[in-house]
């Protein structure tokens, strides 16, 4: 056991060993609150708390993963696995499956994703006869979302006049029917949005006491980290959770609070001594994250800001270099000076690919900036965007596993009832449809006894039969899932469906990587079953799988051990740090966004969030703003950002660079080139920038162009020649010996005896492989 308290400073030090009552620690960026959270778990368990008995929230799983590896490694032994760590969203999402009976939902209940809720919300509003133009279904979701995260259910909505008043003056009187028809329609389908979650969680402990006292009794200790921008529902669930034993602690830092387009809540803060009179408060001032030109140039940005609790952020850290400030003539150049900036560090610094991070405003700008690290060869990956879950080969795929785990799931059932195309139509959908409601059945239901019902339903008998078909292969699906593993069914799944086939008949780039794609979540599920198969009490249901993908944010991908620069918006860059950071797209509309110059609440948040990006650096930091940029589809001028002229001019270094990169004049006078962009400037259609810029406006390049073979036996002519006998290496499970193989050629399974981990069966398609003789 190490000295926990030697790698903490005096005020750090008081806040772990405070364990007793409400503890809220309001701390500036890289101050070491989420440290100290982490030491004072360690710290707790160390002095005899039951780990069993400690709640920590935190902003990612990822995150979670990594505070209880580093309490590991600070006690010792296998204390921290009872930990309950993880989100919001994943913590209560496991006390629900437990608990879901009680709320009237089945314990298997679907997640929905965004395009779920999207897509119900699209058929209510068609159903309603609404213009989709006014009931925009994104917003329209957006605002029951805040409606759930402040508990205002739909009867409460009904019966506060304020609230359809108001959408009825937003000429969206509509609003509540809306509500109403999508929260029945989940509770149909037994599904919960990422805001029922917490929304069920605080009916869960207001309606049922006994279910209260059991987790305040569980949770004697909780700790929740980034508490700024929790919402009004988070804010109930931990305030009911707390009331009986009040061990609770708070992090965060009001400077940082950057979702209340979200509906976080900053009050939650301010609210704290107030629900807590005796609540001591902790501040930490010191940052030993960043250089001293960094942290003095964060606090300048926030000082402008008028909200905000006093705070004095102050660093040891060596002064570091000037923030670079680098004028681009396009959002291509501007792409250019960073990566070629990135090469040269690499060159002279010996830097690595993950040392560096891309932070931008809108997920838009990344592709600009992924073509020039492309060009320069440097490997990158981009969080956030188009999640390899949310793509349409995978969707299909996993709509199928959703419907065999929860057959009530609409929203999925509709999926695939036609696809791969099985001669049901649209019409005969509606038919099932109306039938249903008709007759107050879920689609299963009508499903089940469709031999009997069709004909009532103005079915006609060959559509019976396909129906009847596709229901019996769903239900045979569902039989194999009670004896094989989750990686087996969905292959099955994949091939008995038709899926793999229809998308192999298309042999463009782009359908190729849709097969390439669908092995890729075989393969992930392959290696959800052996990693389950590690754990003692591993849940290797397929329920348990889907749950991981319904929750898991892009950021919980993030390996360190992977070497390669991050490009993600800032929102997402909460709580990390990188020892380069450069923050692309300085420019006013951009950042601040045009749609934040409303009000000053909404300015101030830009501010926050600028404030965020410049404290994830630790060793340097880079900004750039482009005077054209190509926006939706066309040229728009830029100017600088006024958060650039709210630094001081001493703490930035003014590269005033030609358009190919080689002048430099390091002059320092910013506000001369800040007027200089007042004049006239690029682009004319004759000119060569302009020209670059269309030049630019290409279709991304598909680069992945396997071969077929390939694709059939991605793992190579290597482990094809496997015989018994053989020594090989796994990428987990280390050295091995084939014990015996069986199968046809393409299916092959071998048995290896692992010499650490005994025996596994695998496919040798999909196992990393390496044959060692
Ligand atoms: N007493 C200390 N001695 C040495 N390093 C420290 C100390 N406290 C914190 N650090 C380091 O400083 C960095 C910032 O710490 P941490 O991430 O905990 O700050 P934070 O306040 O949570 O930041 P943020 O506001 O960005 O969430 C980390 O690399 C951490 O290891
Ligand atoms: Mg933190």
């Amino acid at each position: 056991m190490k000295d926990l308290f030697a790698d903490l400073n005096e005020v750090q030090k008081q806040a772990v060993s405070t364990i007793e009552g409400p503890l809220m620690i309001i701390a500036g960026a890289g101050s070491g609150k989420t440290r100290v959270l982490t030491y004072r778990i360690a710290h707790l368990i160390d002095k005899g708390v039951d780990s069993f008995n400690i709640l920590a929230l935190t902003f990612t799983n990822k995150a979670a993963r990594e505070m209880k590896e580093r309490i590991s490694l600070l006690i010792g032994g296998t204390e921290a696995k009872n930990l309950w760590m993880g989100t919001f969203h994943s913590v209560f999402a496991r006390i629900l499956r437990a608990e879901a009976i009680k709320l009237g939902f089945p314990s298997n209940f679907t997640i929905y994703d965004q395009q779920d809720c999207i897509n119900v919300i699209k058929k209510i509003i068609n159903e309603l006869q609404l213009d989709t133009d006014i009931y925009k279904p994104k917003q329209v979701l957006g605002r029951i979302s805040s409606y759930k995260n402040n508990l205002i259910t739909v009867r409460a909505y009904f019966n506060n006049p304020e609230l359809i008043q108001a959408d009825t003056a937003a000429m969206r009187p509509k609003i509540g029917n809306i509500y109403q028809a999508y929260v029945e329609r989940c509770f149909k389908s037994g599904a919960m949005d990422f805001d029922d979650l917490l929304l069920r969680t605080n009916e869960l402990l207001t309606r049922f006491p006994e279910s209260l006292a059991k987790y305040q009794d569980r949770f004697r200790y909780i700790m929740v980290d980034e508490y700024q921008d929790t919402n009004h529902s988070q804010y109930l669930i931990v305030k009911a959770l707390a009331s009986r034993f009040e061990n609770i602690c708070v992090v965060g830092d009001d400077a940082q609070s950057i979702y209340a387009f979200r509906g976080a809540n900053i009050k939650n803060i301010l609210n704290f001594k107030k629900d807590y009179p005796d609540a001591k408060i902790i501040p930490l001032e010191q940052n030993y994250r960043s250089t001293q030109i960094i942290v003095e140039a964060a606090n300048e940005v926030i000082a402008k800001n008028r909200d905000q609790l006093e705070k004095n952020v102050w660093t040891q850290n060596p002064s570091g270099d000037k923030i670079p400030v680098y004028r681009a003539l396009s959002d291509a150049d501007e792409a250019n000076y960073v990566a070629s900036e990135i090469f040269s560090l690499k060159m002279s610094q010996q830097k690595k690919n993950k040392n560096f991070a891309i932070l931008y405003r809108t997920n838009a700008q990344s592709r600009a900036i992924e073509e020039a690290l492309r060009k320069k060869n440097i490997s990158y990956k981009v969080f956030g965007g188009l999640s390899f879950y949310q793509r349409k080969e995978i969707k299909d795929l996993l709509a199928y596993l959703r419907v065999l785990v929860n057959p009530k799931d609409q929203e999925a059932l509709l999926r695939i009832i036609n696809y791969p195309a099985r001669g049901i139509g649209d019409t005969t959908v509606n038919k099932l449809i109306v039938g249903a409601d008709q007759q107050q059945k879920s689609l299963d239901e009508i499903l089940n006894q469709i031999e009997l019902l069709g004909n009532s339903l103005g079915i006609n008998k060959p559509t019976i039969d396909k129906l009847a078909n596709f229901w019996t292969m769903i239900k045979s699906f569902q039989v194999l899932l009670k004896t094989e593993n989750v990686y087996e069914v969905a292959m099955k799944v994949a091939v008995t469906s038709g899926i793999l086939k229809t998308l192999k008949e298309d042999d463009t780039p782009e359908g190729i990587s849709r097969v390439e794609n669908i092995q890729e979540l075989l393969n992930s599920l392959q290696g959800f079953v052996d990693e389950q198969t590690q754990l003692d009490e591993g849940d290797s249901s397929l329920n348990f799988f889907l749950e991981n993908i319904a929750l898991a944010s892009d950021l919980d991908s993030r390996d360190e051990h992977d070497d390669k620069v991050s490009l993600m918006t800032i929102h997402l860059a909460k709580g990390l740090e990188f020892p380069v950071v450069f923050i692309v797209g300085l420019e006013e509309n951009l950042f601040p966004s045009q749609m934040s110059l409303n009000t000053r609440q909404e300015l101030e948040e830009e501010r926050r969030l600028f404030y965020v990006a410049l404290t994830r650096a630790q060793e340097k930091a880079y900004f750039t703003y482009a005077t054209t940029r190509f926006r939706w589809g066309k040229i728009v001028e830029g100017e600088p950002s006024r958060f650039l002229e709210e630094i001081c001019e001493k703490h930035l270094e003014i590269l005033n660079i030609s358009f190919t990169n080689t002048i430099r004049n390091h002059s320092g006078l910013n506000s001369d080139l800040f007027a200089d962009d007042f004049a006239p400037r690029y682009p004319k259609s004759s000119d060569p920038v302009y020209k670059k810029l269309k030049g630019q406006i290409k279709p991304p390049q598909n680069l992945k162009s396997i071969s077929n073979a390939k694709l059939a036996n991605p793992v190579g002519g290597s482990v094809a020649n496997l015989k018994i006998g053989d020594y090989v290496l796994h990428d987990r499970f280390g050295k091995g010996k084939v014990v015996s193989i069986e199968g046809d050629p393409e299916n092959a399974k071998a048995l290896i005896n692992f010499e650490n981990e005994g025996d596994k069966k695998l496919l040798l398609k999909f196992a990393k492989l390496k044959v060692l003789g």
